[in-house]
């Protein structure tokens, strides 16, 4: 297929590229490199910069069989802080996004949702009919965008997926996490044992959990980038899927730390700080349906294996 990737130059983006690129796919990454990195983007990809309000229209003229969307602003606090960067970033764009596809006709659309859009759940491991009431307006512009996809799935007969991940972790050979503004557990402990960083913090000892941290489901990257692959196959005219993807065990932040120390070798130094506003105690998905109706099953649910390939790409990166 010939398929469009927004934010191929990002995290996750860059690895669902490469795995495209190796399942034969022709892939163009449009990217407007806000946070992510020219060579992120992976070999065989044809890359072009820019933002994508602007740009998709003209490249999906070109005839396109797919869009996988990831190119989004996704830092909670900031969300908070700015949420207009979040409304007009992230959800203005998206209905640019699909404006272009419904004109130039593409017919498969797969979009990086979030747990984020299920706040404080009432049941955990979470299933995709849990009630969305999010906290952040990271995960509200989220929310907006898979409304949006279901009405444009049901009436202009586009082939939709939404993946809903929760704690992407891990790299895949040279492609891994290189946030500049970095706020995720996993690589900023790594950055600990490197030395970059004297102590973790660790937000809040005294949620409702069995070592008073917060518990969080850890999904390796590759893992993810097999249920886009999948996704893509599955789509249905007409359809907007939506699919939770976790490894369906929940890590404490403690024993995230535990497993880092494990891996690395190193002591790192852990100081409790106060919790850090809108963390839900315990997020943990069930990703039954995906299993079910997508043939998903994610190899890597051991947390210090996880661990291991994020701690292998942090020490390339931090050789250069
Ligand atoms: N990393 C996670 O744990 C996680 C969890 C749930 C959902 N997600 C979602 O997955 C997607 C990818 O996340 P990531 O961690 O790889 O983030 P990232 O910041 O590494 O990647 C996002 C990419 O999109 C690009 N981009 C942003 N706005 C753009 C625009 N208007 N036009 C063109 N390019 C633009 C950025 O330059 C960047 O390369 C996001 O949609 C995010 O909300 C991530
Ligand atoms: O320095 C840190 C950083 C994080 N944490 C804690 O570690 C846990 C995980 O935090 P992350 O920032 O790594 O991830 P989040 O759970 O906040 O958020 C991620 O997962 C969410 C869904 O689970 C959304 O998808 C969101 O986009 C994505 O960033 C949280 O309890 C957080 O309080 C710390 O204690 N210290």
């Amino acid at each position: 297929m010939k398929l469009l990737v927004t934010g191929g130059a990002g995290y996750v983006g860059s690895v669902c590229a490469a795995r495209l690129v190796e399942s034969g796919h022709e892939v163009v990454v449009l990217d407007d490199l806000s946070t992510g990195h020219a060579d992120a983007v992976p070999e065989g990809c044809r890359f072009e910069r820019g933002d994508l309000a602007e740009a998709a229209g003209d490249l999906l003229a070109e005839g396109f069989d797919g869009v996988l969307h990831f190119a989004a602003k996704s830092l909670v606090a900031e969300s908070m802080q700015d949420p207009a960067l979040y409304w007009s970033g992230n959800v203005l764009t998206s209905l640019r996004l699909l404006e272009a596809v419904r004109r130039a006709g593409t017919p498969r659309l797969v979009f990086s949702s979030t747990a984020a859009v299920y706040g404080e759940p009432e049941q955990v491991p979470i299933p995709e009919g849990a009630a969305t009431r999010p906290t952040n307006t990271y995960g509200a512009s989220k929310l907006a965008i898979d409304h949006a996809i279901t009405s444009y799935a049901t009436a202009y007969g586009l082939s939709a997926v939404s993946l809903r991940y929760f704690n992407v972790a891990g790299a895949y050979g040279a492609y891994g996490e290189r946030h500049t503004t970095e706020t995720h557990l996993i690589p900023l402990v790594l950055q600990v044992a490197l030395g970059q960083r004297a102590a973790i913090h660790v937000y809040g000892e005294d949620y409702p959990t069995e070592d008073g941290t917060c518990i969080r489901d850890y999904i390796h990257v590759s893992d993810l980038a097999d249920a886009h692959l999948l996704a893509l196959e599955h789509a249905a005219p007409g359809t907007h899927r939506i699919y939770n993807l976790g490894s369906g065990t929940g890590f404490s932040v403690r024993q995230v730390v535990e497993a880092c120390r494990s891996v690395t070798g190193h002591p790192v130094p852990a100081e409790v700080k106060g919790r850090r506003a809108g963390d839900p105690a315990s997020l943990v998905a069930s990703s039954e349906l995906a299993k079910a109706e997508l043939g998903w099953k994610p190899q890597h649910t051991d947390l210090e294996g996880i661990v291991r390939d994020a701690w292998e790409f942090a020490r390339s990166r931090a050789e250069r």
